[in-house]
């Protein structure tokens, strides 16, 4: 079987020197470009650079569209409105699509919808195993406690995050949602300040911005007396890169369409 041809988009960025570590690090995946912002010191640069490793004759690219090709995987998890721009781009090559971004707005979300009437894209707020595993047991355990308990979600991040909250926060909070029939917009208690009593039936979001934090989320289930509590807590960010670089190589020969980690899993 070939080699899975992946192209990191954002790649001087937190999660892009992870994504080129585990692409270089895969024996069923190469590396076949890297791109950073115009002007970027590390641009035109061996990707070595960033990940302290041997030479990989993989130069730093500027320009995205001169990479893309239909036979290569672009991973994206940069910032929405780049992002956009970059699966134009990707549509416009017939480029499949890994797409870890979170952050975007309903006409972005939309936009993807129509991109991948085009193209293979999968979209995921978080590519760890772990998360992808929690959505279940979330659905699980609001199946059995959901009209009895009170449902907290809270998140904590690194202080450099820009989204809040975060978009597995918000997956998990649509997990809940789907289980309850409802819609989360129509359940979800975004903040709270000053007079602000929890209301029945409601799922309230907390979020936490300190220090480099990677990532924690936890779905609580308070009864009186009693509470279970569903916590992931990523140490590090190779389970995100390492999980992207996993949903690259199921994608490569996929039809068009919009899939997702779970699809990736088989979850
Ligand atoms: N789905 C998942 O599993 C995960 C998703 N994420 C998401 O991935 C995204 C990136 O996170 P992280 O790596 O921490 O963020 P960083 O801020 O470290 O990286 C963002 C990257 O995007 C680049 N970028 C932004 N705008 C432009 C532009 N106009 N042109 C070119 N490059 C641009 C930045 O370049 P420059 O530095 O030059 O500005 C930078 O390299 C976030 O949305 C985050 O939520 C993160 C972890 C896991
Ligand atoms: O920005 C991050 O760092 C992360 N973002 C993703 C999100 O918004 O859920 C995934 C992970 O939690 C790290």
């Amino acid at each position: 079987m070939s080699k899975t041809q992946i192209i990191i988009n954002a790649a001087t960025g937190r999660m892009g020197k992870e994504l080129l570590q585990a692409t270089v690090s895969d024996r069923d995946a190469s590396l076949a470009g890297a791109v950073a912002r115009a002007g970027h010191p590390m641009v035109a640069n061996d990707v070595a650079y960033l990940i302290g490793s041997e030479p990989q004759g993989v130069v730093i690219s500027d320009s995205l569209a001169n990479e893309l090709s239909n036979d290569k995987v672009l991973i994206d998890f940069s910032l929405p409105d780049y992002s956009m721009e970059s699966i134009k781009s990707a549509v416009e090559a017939g480029s499949p699509v890994v797409i870890g971004t979170t952050g975007y707005s309903e006409e972005q979300l939309t936009q993807i919808n129509n991109a991948s009437k085009s193209i293979p894209i999968v979209l995921a707020a978080n590519y760890s195993i772990g998360v992808n595993s929690l959505i279940g047991l979330v659905k699980q355990a609001t199946k059995l406690l959901g009209d009895k308990a009170d449902i907290e979600i809270f998140e904590a991040h690194h202080k450099h995050k820009k989204d809040a909250p975060s978009g597995t926060a918000l997956a998990l909070g649509e997990a809940v949602a789907e289980e309850k029939g409802q819609n989360l917009n129509d359940i979800a208690e975004w903040a709270r300040h000053g007079d602000a009593p929890r209301k029945e039936g409601t799922v309230g979001f907390s979020v936490l911005r300190a220090g480099d934090i990677v990532g924690t989320h936890d779905v609580v289930f308070a009864l009186n007396g009693e509470m279970v509590t569903l916590r992931h807590e990523a140490q590090s960010r190779q389970c995100f890169a390492s999980g992207a670089v996993t949903a690259a190589k199921w994608l490569k020969d996929k039809p068009v369409g919009l899939y997702n980690m779970q699809d990736v899993l088989g979850l």
